[in-house]
């Protein structure tokens, strides 16, 4: 076999690194084994689905992969060099990767075009003094980030309700205000906790259409949580398949729906 050359590209070269990967991610809280030996991949542009009975680890993962929980083993690569594991959230969040949480953390007394804008405040350069006396690249800054909060608002269609105080939404539109100030963080890649608990058919079936637009238009690559199975198979990519903080499956829906190890899993539930 010929060694690879500078002008043979080796087939490392040809396959574009993931947008995030979880190796050999292991975390326990006391005798609970919360993940054992996790890896997942998400690779560029894909929807990738982690599904898994009550307790299986999957918000475990989701907080591993934002820096939310400390893995005692494993690591989490950002865009196939980047360690992200063990930095602070705050900074993992600055790096691309954004999150949407269980129910919403939004400021429910504020407006949804001032919560959106919240979202920008890792890519605003001016501090609180330059703010105060409105210095003018002050001005300039702001109505850059004004401007692409509100392509953001056209994108998730918000115009109407962007002047209301979040507290008076209902669920569905305060998860969308939610998506809103996620993807304001201008993120690589966008992880999401059970985006549909909680709403009735028509707000899930308008979320799940946003979701898939957030992953077609935008490019960017999502990780959901879901325990609703009817979006999961409609929407995925893939799906990884938690079990006692294991992964027991993974692959296309049709792949995981028909695999015996899923369904016994599920079947021990409901049982
Ligand atoms: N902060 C914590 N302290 C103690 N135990 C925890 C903590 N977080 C998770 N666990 C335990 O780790 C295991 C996995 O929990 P996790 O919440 O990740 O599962 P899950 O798949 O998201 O469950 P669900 O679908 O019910 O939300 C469970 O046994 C849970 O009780």
């Amino acid at each position: 076999m010929q060694p690879a050359t500078a002008s043979q590209p080796t087939v490392a070269d040809r396959v574009p690194s993931p947008a995030l990967s979880a190796e050999g991610l292991s975390l326990s809280f006391g005798g609970v084994k919360a993940l054992q030996d996790v890896a997942m991949e998400l690779r560029k542009s894909e929807l990738l689905a982690v599904i898994g009975p009550n307790g299986a680890g999957k918000t475990s993962l989701l907080n591993c992969l934002t820096g939310f929980y400390r893995p005692q083993q494993g690591r989490v690569v950002l865009d196939g060099d980047k360690v992200i594991s063990g930095l602070p959230t705050h900074k993992i969040a600055r790096l691309g990767v954004s999150r949407t949480f269980q129910g919403t953390h939004l400021f429910t007394g504020m407006t949804v075009l001032d919560n959106i804008m919240i979202g920008r405040y890792s890519h605003m350069r001016t501090n609180l003094a330059q703010a105060f006396l409105y210095v003018p690249w002050t001005r300039r800054e702001e109505v850059q980030h004004r401007e692409f909060v509100e392509d953001i608002i056209d994108f998730l269609e918000i115009t109407t309700v962007r002047k209301r105080v979040v507290g008076e939404l209902g669920y569905g539109l305060r998860k969308r205000v939610d998506l809103a100030r996620a993807l304001a963080m201008e993120p690589s890649v966008l992880l999401m906790d059970e985006p549909m608990a909680g709403m009735n058919l028509e707000e899930k079936e308008d979320l799940a259409r946003f979701i898939l637009d957030v992953r077609e238009a935008r490019g960017i690559p999502i990780v959901i949580v879901e325990h609703d199975m009817a979006v999961v198979m409609d929407i995925a990519d893939r799906i990884v398949v938690l079990d006692f903080g294991r992964k027991i499956s993974e692959g296309t829906p049709a792949e995981v729906s028909g695999d015996p190890v899923v369904i016994k899993a599920y079947l021990g539930e409901a049982h």
